[in-house]
């Protein structure tokens, strides 16, 4: 079986003078998997993508990227293993010019102009960016910031991607554009972790999908078993991803692909 990307050993943290919000967690995360996060606000996801990425230490326990520890790895090591698109992505730009930004990384992971040049050139394009090389990050629209530091990612060409509440800022463009590169990312064997509370959108990308309440994991499995849980279905909570939900309604196996949906339920007119 394949090193696991990401792998949490009994880990704990507590945030400064506040009870402990993990203990004991686990969690292996191979190449290629596609993982949404999701659970109530304050139920620990952003704290967790943190512990994932190095920003912090864990209390006990041990996290590992790409087999190295946390605690013990160096910031440039890291930052070859794993890249974070935090919520309020515009607050993570620190470069004047889009391409400058997109440069960041890969300048200080040490390669040559001309692979330089071609990495940011592909993030550009992948982002639908290209034609904004040289504007300023702040004369871009909302939707845009958050592509440039998805391209400013892209570039990064980690193993691990860490995106929190990626899909927030986008117009329907935006979104179409942002989910081919997932795919291709998919495609390519890198493991993506996402959270959000776009129900639908995770049943159309996430392969498993796990529910953290009071900073446990409360379920781990295929998405359209996970976001169908009652857990998860509280009164007060997010609306049942709709293919899911419909296929559960009508009684066919649950899927979050329409072509899928159409056989079944084809089928079952065709008696
Ligand atoms: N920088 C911080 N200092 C102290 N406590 C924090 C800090 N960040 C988060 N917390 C606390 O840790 C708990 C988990 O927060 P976290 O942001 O990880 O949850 P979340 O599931 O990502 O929530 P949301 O969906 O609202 O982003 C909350 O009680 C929060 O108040």
């Amino acid at each position: 079986m394949a090193e696991p990307v990401l792998q949490f050993r009994d880990v704990a943290f507590a945030w400064p003078d506040a009870a402990p919000l993990l203990s004991g967690l686990n969690l292996s995360v191979a190449p290629g998997e596609c993982l949404a996060l999701v659970g109530r606000n304050g139920a620990g996801k952003s704290t967790l993508f943190k512990l994932a990425c190095g920003l912090l230490k864990p209390a006990a326990g041990q996290v590992t990227v790409g087999g190295l520890d946390t605690a013990q790895a160096r910031a440039p090591q890291l930052a070859r293993q794993v890249a974070l698109m935090f919520q309020e992505a515009e607050r993570q730009i620190c470069h004047d010019q889009v391409e400058a930004e997109v440069a960041f990384a890969p300048r200080l992971a040490g390669l040559d102009a001309s692979e330089l040049a071609l990495k940011v050139a592909r993030a550009l394009e992948l982002t639908g960016l290209a034609g904004r090389a040289r504007c300023h990050p702040f004369d871009l629209n909302a939707g845009e910031r958050r592509l440039l530091t998805l391209a400013a990612l892209i570039a990064q060409d980690t193993p691990l991607i860490l995106l929190d509440e990626p899909t927030r800022d986008f117009d329907a463009a935006q979104l179409a554009c942002f989910e081919a590169w997932l795919t291709l990312a998919r495609s390519e064997g890198r493991a993506l972790l996402f959270i959000s509370h776009d129900l639908d959108f995770i049943a159309r990308h996430a392969s498993r999908v796990l529910h953290l309440d009071g900073g446990a994991i409360v379920a781990d499995g295929p998405s359209c078993r996970v976001l169908l849980h009652p857990a998860l279905q509280a009164p007060d909570a997010l609306p049942a991803p709709t293919l899911p939900a419909l296929c559960q309604a009508l009684g066919l196996p649950p899927t979050a692909d329409a072509d899928a949906f159409d056989a079944a339920w084809l089928a079952r007119l065709r008696g």
